[in-house]
C-alpha cells in the first residue's frame, strides 16, 4: 500500500526523493516567511493586499516547481534539482516582499541569510557570487520601486546601510561556498575510488586473474545452484570439461608467457560462444568448465563441437603458423541424484577418455 509520505515524495527513487525533501525544506522556510509577513500586517507594516499578493506569488511559484519535480520532468534538465531556478525565484519573491513592506524591512532581510546559507551548501563559488549579486540587484530594484511609488515608506540612509551590509556577505559566502564545494568534490572522488575498489575486490573474489572468466570456486558455486534448480524443476542440465592437450609442452617449448597467452585467448574464444545464462570458469591449470542450464545432452554435444572448433581454430601471434592447438572435451548430463562432484567427475572422466583416444575429440560417458 502506498504510504501518505510516498504520495508527496517518491521514496523508490533516492535522487528524486532527496530533491523533493530539499524542496520541502525550502517550502517550510517560505511558510515561516508567510507567517512573519502576517505579523507585519497585524503590526501595520504591510497591507493585507500586499500580503495576499506576495503569498499568492509564493504559492504559485512553489506549486510550479513542485509539479515539475513530482512529475519527473526535471530529470530531463541540466540541473535536475532545480537549485538555480529555485534560488533565482527566491530572489524575485524576496524583492516582491520588500516592495510590499512599508517599514522594518531589516527583520525580513534575515531571510536572505537563509537563502545564502542554502547557496553555500549547494552552489559553486562563481554561482554563489552571481546569486549574491542578483539578490543585491533585486533588493536595490525593490527599494527604488518603493521610493518611486511610496517615498514616505523609504529611509534611504537605512536602506543603503542594509544594502552595504548585504554586499559584505556576498564575498564571505563565496569563500565558504568554494570551501564546501571543494569538500564535496573530494567526497565524490573518494566515493568513486571506494566504488572501484569494491568492484576490484569483487572481481578478485570471483574471477580468474589470468583469463578474467569465473574462477574455480565461482563456477562450482554456479553449478551448485544450477544442479539444485535442475533437480527441483526437473529441467535438463549439462556440463562440458575442456582440457587443452599437451599444454605442458607449450610451456616447456615456448615459455610460460606464451602458455599464458594461449590460456587467455582460449578463454576469450569460449566466452564469445556462451549464451547469457551459461557459465564458464577456469577449473584448473588448462581445464575449463562450461555449465549449460536447461540443455539436454544432445544439444550440449552440438555446442561442445562448436567450442572445440573455436578453440582449435585459434591462432597465436607468438607461436609458429604450423602450431595447432587441440582440446579434449568431456560431456556429462545431470541425472536424478547427481551432485556437483559426481557430475564434474563424469565430465572429467569423459575428457580423459577423449585424450586417451588421441585428444582433439569429444567424449560423453552417458552416450557410451
Ligand atoms: N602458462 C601457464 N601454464 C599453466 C598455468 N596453470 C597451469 N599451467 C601448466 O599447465 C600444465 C598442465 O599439465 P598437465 O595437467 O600435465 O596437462 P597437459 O600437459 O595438458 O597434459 P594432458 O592434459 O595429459 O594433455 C602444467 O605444465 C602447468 O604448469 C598458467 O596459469 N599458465
Amino acid at each position: 500500500m502506498t504510504s501518505p509520505l510516498e504520495l508527496v515524495v517518491p521514496l523508490h527513487d533516492p535522487n528524486q526523493s532527496l530533491r523533493l525533501r530539499r524542496f520541502l525544506l525550502a517550502a517550510l522556510v517560505y511558510g515561516v516567511a508567510i507567517g512573519l509577513m502576517g505579523l507585519y500586517v497585524v503590526l501595520g507594516f504591510m497591507t493585507l493586499v500586499g500580503w495576499q499578493i506576495t503569498t499568492a506569488a509564493i504559492l504559485a511559484v512553489n506549486g510550479v516547481i513542485y509539479t515539475v519535480l513530482r512529475s519527473g520532468r526535471n530529470e530531463r534538465l541540466r540541473d535536475p534539482s532545480l537549485t538555480g531556478v529555485q534560488m533565482f525565484c527566491t530572489c524575485l519573491l524576496m524583492a516582491l516582499t520588500m516592495y510590499q513592506v512599508d517599514s522594518a524591512r531589516g527583520a525580513l532581510l534575515l531571510l536572505y541569510l537563509v537563502l545564502l546559507m542554502f547557496g553555500v551548501l549547494r552552489l559553486r563559488q562563481w554561482q554563489f557570487m552571481a546569486l549574491g549579486l542578483f539578490a543585491l540587484v533585486c533588493y536595490a530594484a525593490a527599494i527604488a520601486a518603493v521610493w518611486q511609488t511610496r517615498p514616505w515608506a523609504v529611509n534611504m540612509d537605512v536602506e543603503l546601510l542594509q544594502l552595504a551590509a548585504m554586499a559584505t556577505l556576498v564575498p564571505c559566502g563565496g569563500f565558504f561556498a568554494g570551501y564546501v564545494g571543494g569538500l564535496r568534490r573530494k567526497l565524490r572522488d573518494r566515493h568513486i575510488a571506494l566504488q572501484q575498489a569494491r568492484e576490484q575486490a569483487h572481481d578478485l573474489r570471483v574471477l580468474d586473474p589470468l583469463t578474467a572468466v569465473s574462477n574455480r570456486s565461482r563456477i562450482i558455486e554456479f553449478l551448485e545452484y544450477e544442479v539444485a534448480r535442475a533437480a527441483r524443476l526437473e529441467q535438463p542440465l549439462s556440463v562440458i570439461m575442456l582440457d587443452l592437450d599437451r599444454f605442458k609442452r607449450i610451456n616447456r617449448q615456448y615459455g610460460h608467457p606464451v602458455g599464458d597467452e594461449v590460456l587467455k585467448r582460449v578463454a576469450e574464444r569460449l566466452q564469445g560462444a556462451m549464451r547469457s545464462i551459461d557459465g564458464l570458469g577456469r577449473y584448473g591449470g588448462e581445464e575449463f568448465l562450461v555449465v549449460l542450464p536447461d540443455t539436454p545432452l544432445a544439444e550440449a554435444s552440438v555446442f561442445a563441437e562448436r567450442l572445440r572448433e573455436r578453440v582449435e581454430g585459434c591462432r597465436f601471434a607468438s607461436l609458429p603458423p604450423t602450431f595447432k592447438l587441440s582440446v579434449s572435451v568431456g560431456l556429462a548430463e545431470f541425472r536424478h541424484g547427481d551432485g556437483v562432484w559426481s557430475l564434474i567427475e563424469r565430465a572429467r572422466g569423459a575428457a580423459d577418455h577423449a585424450l586417451d583416444a588421441g585428444g582433439g575429440r569429444i567424449d560423453a560417458t552417458e552416450s557410451r
